[in-house]
């Protein structure tokens, strides 16, 4: 069954334990934790994660789009996050580093710029839970999806086959009901969703519509594990 995470960036800052409790029933809720460095936006950082992760019952799926994350993604999974992802951008030593992660408790995840090709990394992938393909440049929600993305999601998946790998393939940024299937056919398993469930008048039933549609594909791809 295909994923929803919904992203917390489309959501109202100034009720968040509410807006993460609207769309109980996703599958995880997606944190995006920006640093102004490594992306020209700031979001949120270990305290606003530890005190969302009380505030639901909904696993949390920390994206972080700063720099030095060596340093700092240990501290999330400290924070209460189930997943923690860091960008091969900002990653010095990402192989310790998702040891690390797993180690104290959490999925270890990487993602890649739209520019960043995922070959160099194709011996790093039993090394990790999840794959986060970025569908727009990262920094900020509600941008176009970049239809030029599906071919490396494609290949990756290919490469996640290849291995035997029951390594999920995330993808982030524009997606929504004209997008989702292109991406679920192109091998994609979890789904960011922000501006396509925040922006919506009812944003569980939005979790609900988008993993429906993307199950439609889903459903008979030969790759999809018991989630
Ligand atoms: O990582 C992100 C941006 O860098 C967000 O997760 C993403 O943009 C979600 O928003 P939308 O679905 O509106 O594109
Ligand atoms: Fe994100």
């Amino acid at each position: 069954m295909a994923q929803i995470n919904p992203s917390i960036l489309s959501a109202d800052f100034a009720r968040l334990a509410e807006e993460a409790k609207a769309v109980e029933g996703a599958d995880w809720l997606h944190v995006d934790v920006m640093d102004n460095h490594f992306v020209p936006n700031l979001t949120l950082g270990v305290p606003i994660v530890e005190a969302l992760s009380k505030a639901t019952d909904t696993p949390l799926d920390c994206h972080l789009m700063i720099e030095d994350a060596d340093r700092w993604a240990p501290q999330y999974v400290e924070a209460g996050a189930g997943s923690v992802t860091f960008h091969a951008e900002a990653a010095a030593a990402p192989v310790r580093l998702a040891r690390e992660i797993r180690a104290k408790g959490a999925r270890a995840s990487m993602a890649l710029k739209p520019a960043t090709p995922i070959e160099p990394y194709e011996d790093l992938l039993p090394e990790l839970d999840m794959l986060l393909i970025m569908t727009v440049e990262p920094g900020f929600g509600g941008q176009a999806f970049l239809d030029i993305m599906l071919p490396k999601i494609r290949r990756t998946r290919e490469l996640i086959s290849k291995h035997g790998l029951e390594l999920w393939l995330q993808v982030d940024g524009g997606v929504s009901a004209t997008t989702i299937e292109r991406c679920a056919e192109a091998g994609a398993d979890v789904f960011v969703a922000g501006s396509a469930v925040y922006g919506t008048e009812d944003p569980a039933e939005a979790v609900r519509a988008l993993r429906a549609q993307a199950d439609t594909v889903t459903a008979s791809a030969p790759w999809v594990c018991g989630h």
